[in-house]
């Protein structure tokens, strides 16, 4: 089973992706960006206050395919657990509002950016979306890359409610304003039940 976790920046995915590794020692934990040298160029334009809008989608696509290929396709044939801190709908979300904000004329770039993903990509059994509203989020962040602002990040959390509304039974929504262990203990309690329904199967 592939359970993802998402949310705004600062929303608490990583703490909670920690804090999954202690219940489930034998799940295999992985992230987008990943670090290898695809999610290195990644990191690279990430930082870069003038990377070219579609030129950034396609390195986080190639990052997403060789993710896929190499960690999350083969983990899922041997029957494990796979939780990842961010996948594809992190792609469908911000890059759609960096290219909504671009010249580049896209006219329905969240749809576009679907579809690219469509043709290759296998969508995740479950996602655990991490809810905070954008200011909070920057803040938590720390405004430190060019993603961590709230204008931004407010039109990325508009593209998370629209995917969230077209799949509603995929996405678990989980309030993030509340304390890390509140957090924490919402979330195992979700995947222990999405555990469940799978072994009921
Ligand atoms: N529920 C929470 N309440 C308050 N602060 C939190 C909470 N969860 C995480 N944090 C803090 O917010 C910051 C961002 O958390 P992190 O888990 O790295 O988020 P993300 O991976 O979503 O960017 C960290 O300093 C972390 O300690
Ligand atoms: C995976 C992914 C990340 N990102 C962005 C979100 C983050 O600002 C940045 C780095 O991701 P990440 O390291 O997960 O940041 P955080 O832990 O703060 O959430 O990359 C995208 O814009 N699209 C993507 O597909």
């Amino acid at each position: 089973m592939l359970i993802t976790l998402e949310g705004l920046d600062g929303s608490g995915k990583t703490t909670v992706w920690e804090a999954l590794h202690d219940v489930y020692p034998d799940a295999t934990f992985t992230r987008e960006p990943t670090d290898s040298w695809y999610g290195e160029a990644v990191a690279r334009s990430i930082a870069a206050d003038d990377a070219d809008p579609l030129a950034e989608l396609f390195l986080l696509t190639a990052d997403h395919a060789d993710h896929l290929s190499g960690t999350i396709e083969p983990a899922l044939a041997d029957g494990r657990l796979v939780i990842s801190d961010r996948y594809s709908d992190s792609r469908f979300a911000y890059q759609a509002a960096t290219l909504a904000a671009s010249d580049v004329g896209i006219e329905r770039p969240l749809e576009y950016i679907r579809g690219i993903h469509s043709a290759f990509s296998r969508p995740p059994d479950a996602t655990i979306f991490l809810d905070l509203d954008a200011r909070t989020a920057a803040e938590r962040a720390g405004r430190t890359n060019k993603f961590e602002q709230d204008g931004y990040l407010a039109a990325v959390q508009r593209n998370y409610e629209r995917l969230i509304d077209a799949e509603p039974g995929r996405f678990h929504r989980v309030d993030a304003t509340r304390s890390p262990e509140a957090v924490i203990e919402r979330v195992e309690a979700i995947v222990a039940d999405l555990l469940d329904a799978e072994a009921d199967e």
